[in-house]
């Protein structure tokens, strides 16, 4: 057997305007257009998320280079203090350490990091060294990761796209049509009727067979989102996501019993590892979680997180995180389809979700995406060189 290369050094550095951290956009972005969240009980940060400070991380970008000269590499949200986390905490489980040593290192990673991490910015940059590790060992083998997982269960991937215009997504193949919601409980009964009017005028576009679901973004309480969920029944709403603050376990419990029969509940992309998720699950909080894996726990613990979320009967859509999301769902049975982030202004065309950072990114093509197109070493992605990194500390 050939020699197994050892990881030789970690670097970690940033970068600003979209990609991993896809709120990071320009004005005029669907994104950032009077979007409910937790924060729009204060009316001076209702209109935009980048007012109260979404946009403030950026992204972090992880490298790993080995003795034999590979280089893997991922992207996630994390920015500047991410990257000191990576080079003056996290570097020294790495350098020395073979290449195939994922599991150890994702180990001592999370039980050195837990009397100040757990979940939030810390798991981001544990995933995004986790991800790093992924792609590095695929580019030492030269083979994709999805094979790495044990291969895929499908031949295509099929998408739903989130966008503020579902009805253009339905022309561009996709699935369903997941929309922002407007307005917040702060914004009173009148609030609540609009975010029904849009809901009802989408459903009218659409058609009464594509999938429409509600994306709250945490924004909401139990009563109000009970009856947003009652109201949107008459519009086929399929699902209601995020509708509760992720410490919520037991609004999500209870928002579970009271949605009608047939609408699914969603939650879990601000959740992180296998303990939240067993929370949750135990719970009966929700039909589907959406973890992110670029901010879960990376690949290494998504797949724990999946088996639990399997033995619950609950499905695994994970949250935007493109190349990432694409390979694990790809060898999931119970992840039978995936999200795909219209990150165009207008929701109006497809671009990769983590442009501009990425280079040889791929998008569905008519809401599907063959294996084929994940047939590259690693993750299958390498980064754009007209993106100017930063590295802000060294170790
Ligand atoms: C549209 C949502 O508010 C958020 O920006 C993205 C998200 O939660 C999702 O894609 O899911
Ligand atoms: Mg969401």
């Amino acid at each position: 057997m050939s020699q197994i290369p050892t990881i030789k050094q970690v670097r970690a550095y940033t970068l600003k305007g979209g990609g991993a951290d896809y709120h990071d956009q320009a004005d005029g972005h669907w994104i950032d257009d009077h979007i409910a969240t937790p924060m729009s009980k204060y009316p001076e940060f209702r209109q935009s998320r980048r007012s109260f400070g979404i946009n403030v991380l950026g992204t972090l970008v992880v490298e790993i280079e080995d003795s034999a000269g590979n280089v893997g590499f991922a992207v996630t949200t994390g920015g500047e203090p991410a990257a000191y986390i990576v080079e003056k905490h996290l570097a020294r489980f790495l350098e020395g350490a073979k290449v195939t040593d994922i599991e150890r290192i994702w180990d001592q990673m999370y039980l050195s990091t837990l009397y100040y991490g757990r979940k939030g910015i810390v798991i981001n940059t544990i995933s995004g060294v986790d991800l790093a590790m992924w792609d590095l060992l695929g580019k030492v083998r030269g083979e994709p990761v999805h094979q790495l997982l044990g291969g895929a269960v499908r031949d295509e991937l099929q998408f739903y796209a989130t966008g503020a215009r579902p009805d253009l997504a339905q022309n561009m193949g996709f699935i369903g049509g997941k929309m922002p919601l407007h307005h917040g409980p702060a914004e009173g009964e009148e609030g609540l009727r609009r975010n029904l009017e849009e809901l009802a005028t989408m459903r009218e576009r659409v058609g009464p067979d594509f999938w429409l679901m509600l994306d709250c973004w945490m924004s909401l309480d139990l009563n109000y989102a009970t009856r947003l969920a009652q109201g949107a029944q008459a519009h086929g709403l399929k699902w209601i996501e995020e509708a509760l603050p992720p410490d919520d376990y037991w609004g999500y419990a209870a928002l579970k019993k009271n949605v009608p029969t047939g609408m699914l509940v969603t939650t879990g992309e601000h959740e992180a590892t296998r303990w939240g998720f067993r929370q949750l699950l135990e719970m009966g909080c929700c039909d589907i979680i959406q973890p992110d894996v670029g901010w879960c726990g990376g690949i290494t613990e998504l797949l724990k997180i999946s088996a639990l979320a399997d033995a619950h009967q609950a499905l695994v859509i994970p949250h935007g995180s493109s190349v990432y999301s694409y390979h694990f769902v790809a060898t999931r049975h119970n992840s039978p389809f995936a999200e795909f982030l219209m990150m165009a202004p207008k929701a109006d065309e497809v671009v990769p979700m983590f442009h501009p950072q990425l280079l040889g990114e791929p998008v569905p093509v008519q809401g599907r995406m063959r294996l084929s197109a994940l047939d590259k070493p690693g993750f299958g992605v390498e980064l754009n060189p007209a993106c100017e990194l930063q590295r802000p500390y060294t170790h």
